[in-house]
């Protein structure tokens, strides 16, 4: 007993704190706020003007009834039309000024959270999926977009006209009142217990379509690979299936929502035909006024209907939104890297290229069990050219994020030029850092772009110079467009060692004081390797540079070689030295490269 009341408080104070997160969106709003007043205020205008034309509806037909002038009649007839068409300038207003306040609330809100993601640290992205991120997150964002258009507005105009439209109604007839009221908590308990079901639904199917859409953008953004495999059949089926299953919950939750649409038309039809029928008794037995008054009541008591059930559904998609708020908002609560503007780096954090691995301990966060990096210690002096060398999975790339700052080690310490890492801000270390991957990601852009992405801003001169440092003029002058050429999604339209180059012109262009290349030339062939090969060294002149590699024929000549396997140092020396070692992880994988 005691643990179920300890969980409802739990759950109590989440769903408060929920409420109250929410809230925080209002930040987003404040800036716009004589905008969202003026729309309220227009709003208000026009749901009081709406409670107004039952009441003229009801006299307009009295007066055709009894002896009065025409003139009289007109006059109502034109106050009417008179506040028809307030009442039509108002929402013309009001929609425009809440759709400002809306566009540029999420645009700020969108800015926002992509700031924010964009920040984030690497570990935020090792457990998710970018395509169901990406849905997401667009998914929220049109849902707020929704609420903030429509659902406040149709909430707040619902909430006046029923409260409103009771007033009214117990000033023209009080008893009728008592016994429509009677007919209308049936309708709000069915309303609640079907909104929760059908809310339940929806939450599901939102869930099951963020899924499919994953399968959409990860198989579109690896079509290479689908196609390849022949799997296109079988990622029809697997995307047909979670279509499928989104379907047949839309379908089950539709059947909700049918029997609930049924039992309200008839509640309200029903609700109309009964208040009429008692109305014209009490008409007959004196207790009513007038036939206009019967039909103000009854338009009021549709008002009042049709409010309760908009009601229910501005109730439903308000928890939705609240649902999507708290979604971002569980983004943006994610602890950011500090990360500075890193077009002028501080003179104190300039490098001067000297690393020192000091007993580096490390496991991925995700699989905190597997240590991956164990005691490592070697260090790599100004302008010396270090290759890590080791079997598959020792270690090397994950040295590479240690660097980069992706992640920080677990224990030991990497320090730059004697100083500790963690004394440099991120931006700082990362832009006197270039890496060159063996698989290059390129923007589907141009390769001027590209090319300009290691240093945005750069002159064209700059960027033909990039280019021809990293023997990548001659092909990109062969293309019509020159630098101009678009290279494709994630550069598809280039060849391997072409996307290299332009990878290494962008590298040239960043202008490091640190180099990194991991396999950087393993996937070529030998002519485009000896492009490759030259730009890179040209690239390496004067600077510190750690090369991974598999072959080690391109690590002869490195001024040392740090051999890793299993996470561990095993050797270190130049290619000379490791040779001679008897029974050396070096020399056997010289030694089987060299057989093969
Ligand atoms: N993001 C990650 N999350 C969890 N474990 C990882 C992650 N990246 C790599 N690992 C694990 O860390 C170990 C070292 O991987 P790493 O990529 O550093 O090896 P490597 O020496 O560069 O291998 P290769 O030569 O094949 O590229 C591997 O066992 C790998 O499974």
């Amino acid at each position: 007993m005691k643990a179920t009341m300890e969980l409802n408080e739990v759950k109590n104070s989440q769903r408060k704190g929920t409420f109250k997160q929410t809230l925080r969106l209002y930040k987003y709003v404040k800036p716009y706020w004589i905008e969202f007043t003026i729309g309220m205020i227009l709003l208000l205008a026009s749901s009081i003007s709406s409670l107004m034309i039952p009441n003229l509806l009801g006299k307009l037909v009295d007066s055709g009834q009894k002896i009065h002038l025409v003139s009289e009649i007109n006059q109502l007839g034109f106050t009417l039309v008179a506040i028809l068409i307030g009442q039509a300038i108002c929402s013309f207003f009001r929609v425009i000024f809440f759709v400002n306040v809306t566009e540029k609330t999420l645009s700020s809100l969108r800015q926002h959270i992509y700031n924010h993601l964009i920040q984030l640290p690497m570990k935020f992205f090792l457990n998710r999926r970018v395509g169901e991120l990406n849905s997401r997150i667009s998914a929220d964002i049109s849902l707020l977009q929704e609420t903030f258009t429509t659902t406040i507005a149709e909430f707040i105009r619902n909430v006046i006209i029923l409260a409103g439209g009771f007033v009214l109604l117990i000033t023209t007839s009080a008893k009728l009142t008592l016994f429509m009221v009677l007919l209308l908590p049936v309708i709000l308990v069915v309303g609640l217990v079907f909104g929760r079901y059908i809310r339940g639904f929806s939450k599901e199917a939102q869930t099951r379509v963020a899924e499919a859409n994953t399968i959409l953008e990860e198989t579109l953004q690896g079509i290479l690979n689908v196609k390849a495999f022949a799997n296109e059949f079988f990622e029809m089926k697997r995307y047909k299936k979670k279509i499928l299953e989104a379907a047949d919950i839309g379908m089950k939750s539709g059947k909700y929502r049918g029997a609930f649409l049924s039992f309200l038309m008839l509640c309200i039809f029903g609700a109309m035909v009964a208040v009429i029928w008692r109305g014209s008794v009490l008409i007959a037995t004196g207790e009513m006024q007038s036939a206009g008054e019967l039909l103000s009541f009854v338009i009021y008591s549709a008002f009042i209907g049709g409010a309760v059930t908009e009601l229910a559904e501005v109730y439903t998609n308000l928890q939705k939104s609240i649902g999507a708020t708290e979604n971002l908002l569980e983004i943006l609560d994610e602890p950011a890297e500090q990360l500075t503007d890193s077009t002028h780096i501080p003179p104190e954090y300039l490098l001067n290229g000297l690393i020192t691995f000091g007993n580096v301990s490390f496991h991925y966060p995700s699989r905190s069990d597997v240590h991956v990096l164990k005691d490592i210690s070697f260090s790599v002096k100004a302008n010396q050219k270090v290759a890590l060398v080791g079997p598959s999975g020792a270690g090397k790339s994950t040295i590479v994020s240690l660097l980069l700052r992706f992640y920080d080690p677990a224990s030991g310490s990497i320090s730059f030029d004697g100083r500790d890492g963690k004394q440099f801000p991120y931006s700082a270390l990362r832009s006197q850092m270039a890496v060159v991957l063996q698989d290059v990601f390129l923007f589907g852009s141009s390769i001027r772009e590209n090319i300009a992405y290691g240093k945005p801003g750069a002159t064209e001169e700059e960027i033909i110079h990039a280019a021809k440092q990293a023997n990548a003029w001659e092909f990109i002058q062969h293309f019509p467009a020159g630098l101009d050429t678009l290279v494709g999604d994630r550069g598809v339209q280039l060849s391997g060692g072409q996307r290299q180059r332009i990878a290494i012109a962008r590298a040239v262009l960043k202008n490091p004081r640190i180099l990194i290349l991991d396999e950087a030339t393993s996937a070529l062939d030998s002519e485009s390797e000896k492009l490759v090969q030259e730009a890179l060294d040209k690239l390496m002149e004067g600077r510190t540079s750690i090369i991974i590699a598999h072959r080690l024929a391109t690590v002869r000549e490195a001024d040392k070689i740090v051999v890793l396997d299993d996470g561990y140092v095993v050797e270190e020396g130049t290619h000379h030295e490791l040779l001679t070692v008897d029974g050396g992880v070096y020399r056997n994988l010289s030694a089987m490269q060299f057989t093969n």
